[in-house]
């Protein structure tokens, strides 16, 4: 059976080094020719996304800041050490010094400012979800590749050695049942549910801001039906979406059914913002977890959105129920956003299409794939596309 290329070693951290891995202890000097990324809004999640995954590389440097307040954009900016602030994203993706972008907007914003970012020349990293649905992913999707830009949607879990592994597994069993994922899966079920830790005033429980749980981690579960099966979705099957109490085009908490192209094989999504607080399945399903079905076997991977904390990854064999654990893939000091970061500067420093070409890396038109089966989910639910 095929080996991670990362195996763990006397350096692998323990798991608080791994939860810490996002704060490095010191930033390593720069490259004259690092690639010079400007960030828009000083979003919750970009210490651990890009700010100090870009500290332990040299390739790479944070060199501007906007946000829309000058003191939140100030101290923001001390805190990470960027050395430049705008106060209006605008201002920021007219400096002719910043290489690319990353975008950590509300969902909402993704599109017009992603938009912006194409056509004053910079190459983009922007978070997940692509855009507010699928008409809009896809008119960024085509103006990147007009524009002969970078485009990378943030699936930073495709880039970890753990998930690499996993879909490499999935693919030799296929290939040594005759190569044809269609007549070898038959079936996947993905689940991320997290306890209601967030406010009910968070960007993602904001219809203006294109907010809902499938749009959150409903975006994830697709993703990585399509990833780790190497399959198409044909159809939505079933869908049923629990709405929040402020909204009723918001949704809390979802499940579908769908269909894998060219099979019968089904995959189930399930995914909620809103678990209660006090009950143990709740924390349990923290770990976000994959299984893929064959005939014989039941291919299972927890944790897979955030590998980096931790992940197990089994093979069940039903025949003999014997269950094997295979080694996990954990790297000093890596986590899911620095591979993926290293990903995206190869992407644009190199312009050969190598990077892009990997089954890691997030196409164009996997970002449209994953947003058009959200909106088609969102329709059979009874619930409203995003705008
Ligand atoms: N890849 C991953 O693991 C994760 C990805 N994400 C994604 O990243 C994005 C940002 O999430 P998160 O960091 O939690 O976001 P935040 O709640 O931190 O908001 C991000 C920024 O949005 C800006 N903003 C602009 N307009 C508005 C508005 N009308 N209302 C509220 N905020 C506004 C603010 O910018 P300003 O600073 O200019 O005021 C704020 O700093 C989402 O798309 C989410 O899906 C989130 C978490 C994890
Ligand atoms: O990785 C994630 O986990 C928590 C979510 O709310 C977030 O938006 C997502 O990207």
């Amino acid at each position: 059976m095929t080996t991670p290329t990362v195996v763990p070693s006397a350096e692998s951290p323990n798991l608080w080094g791994r939860i810490n891995l996002a704060k490095p202890k010191t930033a390593v000097p720069k490259a004259p020719n690092a690639l010079r990324i400007g960030q828009l809004s000083a979003a919750k999640i970009a210490p651990a996304s890009l700010l100090n995954p870009a500290k332990t590389l040299d390739n790479v440097e944070v060199v501007a800041l906007a946000a829309r307040d000058v003191t939140k954009a100030e101290e923001y900016a001390k805190l990470h050490g960027i050395p430049r602030t705008y106060t209006s994203y605008e201002a920021l993706l007219a400096d002719p010094e910043i290489d690319a972008v990353y975008i950590p907007l509300p969902n909402g914003l993704h599109h017009v400012w992603t938009k912006k970012a194409i056509l004053a020349g910079k190459h983009v990293l922007l978070e997940k979800p692509a855009a507010s649905n699928a008409t809009q992913t896809a008119d960024l999707v085509q103006l990147a590749k007009e524009k002969g830009i970078v485009l990378l949607e943030a699936f930073h879990y495709r880039f970890h050695p753990a998930g690499i592994y996993f879909q490499q597994i999935i693919r030799e069993h296929v290939n040594l049942h005759g190569g044809d994922p269609r007549a070898v899966i038959k079936g996947i079920h993905t689940e991320i549910s997290l306890p209601k830790i967030i406010g009910d005033d968070d960007i993602r429980f904001n219809w203006d801001l294109a907010g809902g749980a499938l749009m959150d981690l409903g975006t994830y579960t697709v993703n990585a039906i399509h990833y780790f099966t190497g399959l198409d979705i044909d159809s939505v099957d079933s869908a049923e979406a629990t709405t929040i109490p402020k909204d009723d085009r918001v949704d809390g908490k979802a499940r579908a059914t769908l269909t894998l192209k060219g099979t019968d094989a089904k995959a189930e999504l399930v995914v909620s913002l809103v678990q209660p607080l006090l009950s143990f399945s709740s924390w349990w399903n923290l770990f976000p977890n994959v299984e893929v079905e064959t005939e014989d076997k039941v291919f299972t991977f927890t944790m897979f959105a955030l590998p980096h904390v931790y992940h197990t990854i089994n093979i069940l064999d039903k025949r003999t129920g014997k269950k094997e654990e295979t080694i996990k893939a954990y790297q000093e000091g890596y986590s899911t956003y620095r591979y993926q970061l290293e990903a995206f500067v190869r992407a644009v420093k190199e312009k050969d299409g190598v990077e892009a070409s990997k089954s890691t890396w997030v196409s164009g038109a996997d970002s449209i794939e994953t947003q058009r089966v959200i909106d088609e989910i969102y329709k059979k639910a009874g619930l409203p596309v995003r705008e």
